[in-house]
């Protein structure tokens, strides 16, 4: 592939129109409609780094990655007419709207490439991926990758231990990777935190920008790109009346003593954090067993309840 050129850039996610031209192109709604790779992680969970494509393999970044995420496998494919053993059938599968039960990876390193995936209100956001972009969908995203119109892309697959690279078309609600992912996103990452968009979910585990930012409002919060969309219907209208009083009694009453013991089993830097809003003291002063057992056992289904509510009644 000679004469393909690769340039590394940032990448850029933008929410799709519903043409069915040429699945290659760029497909930008009008106006074109951007967002930014805190907003991807907070609204799918898809995450993304950029590193060097050149010398990925005396990197610390990507060991570090690895490390920390357990990927043991990897190998290479290279998507083109010519690279890929029965290229036509191949790309039909990448492009079907599908999931896997374990995370994507994929670590470019030539040509480029778009993944599709579905947020949580039924958008298509558009991913450009090219050389030096890694990407993680999470287990139980549905998604879908085309080529563009340079028609190569060359990238590490990795994998944590044997690699499955089945997918399970969609209609796949039922699967419990399905339902790991809405639970996840959801009521945990979806929270509305005290310091912008992005902060409430991040690439790792228990630190503090993971842990005292559960809210039951992630439908409601002006940031979130989709807001306007979410105005649809009654129910959705409901849920945003509700939202002065419910996000009061949440952030002052329930949320301090709740937040903590649902996600952090570490409470190392907690109490010293600047990041947190003194509405959410960590430790909590004292929390009363049985909020916490309310908290813990109740909260979570109905607010998730009233999501799917407001999320299923009419499209957005
Ligand atoms: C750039 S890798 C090709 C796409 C792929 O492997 C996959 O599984 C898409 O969902
Ligand atoms: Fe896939
Ligand atoms: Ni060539």
């Amino acid at each position: 592939m000679g004469n393909i050129i690769t340039k590394s850039r940032m990448v850029r996610a933008w929410y799709m129109d519903n043409s069915t031209e040429d699945q290659r192109l760029e497909h930008h709604q009008t106006p074109q409609k951007f967002l930014s790779l805190d907003d991807l992680a907070e609204s799918t969970g898809v995450l993304h780094w950029k590193l060097d494509a050149d010398s990925y393999l005396e990197d610390p970044q990507f060991e570090k990655i690895k490390r920390e995420r357990g990927y043991s496998y990897q190998d290479l494919i290279e998507v083109s007419p010519s690279t890929l053993p029965n290229y036509e059938e191949k790309i039909k599968n990448f492009f079907a709207e599908h999931l896997h039960t374990d995370e994507e990876i994929r670590f470019v390193l030539a040509g480029s490439g778009y993944f599709d995936v579905r947020d949580l209100e039924e958008n298509w956001i558009r991913v450009e991926v090219t050389q030096g972009d890694m990407i993680v969908l999470p287990a139980g995203i549905y998604h879908r990758f085309t080529l563009d119109t340079n028609n190569y892309i060359k990238a590490l697959r990795l994998f944590v231990g044997e690699p499955v690279w089945t997918p399970y078309n969609r209609p796949a609600d039922e699967m419990e990777c399905r339902q790991e992912y809405l639970q996840k996103n959801t009521i945990c990452n979806l929270a509305s935190t005290p310091n912008g968009p992005g902060k409430g979910r991040g690439k790792e585990e228990n630190t503090p920008d993971n842990v005292g930012l559960w809210s039951p409002l992630p439908l409601l919060r002006p940031h979130r790109p989709n807001y306007q969309g979410l105005l649809s219907n009654p129910i959705k209208i409901l849920l945003s009346l509700c939202t002065p009083s419910w996000q009061l009694l949440w952030s002052m009453v329930i949320s301090p003593h709740a937040a903590y013991p649902l996600h952090t089993p570490t409470p190392s830097r907690a109490t010293t954090s600047p990041e947190y809003s003194p509405l959410r003291p960590f430790p909590p002063p004292s929390i009363p067993p049985t909020i916490q057992l309310i908290s813990r056992i109740f909260l979570p289904p109905i607010h998730q309840l009233l999501f799917q509510l407001g999320s299923s009644k009419s499209p957005s």
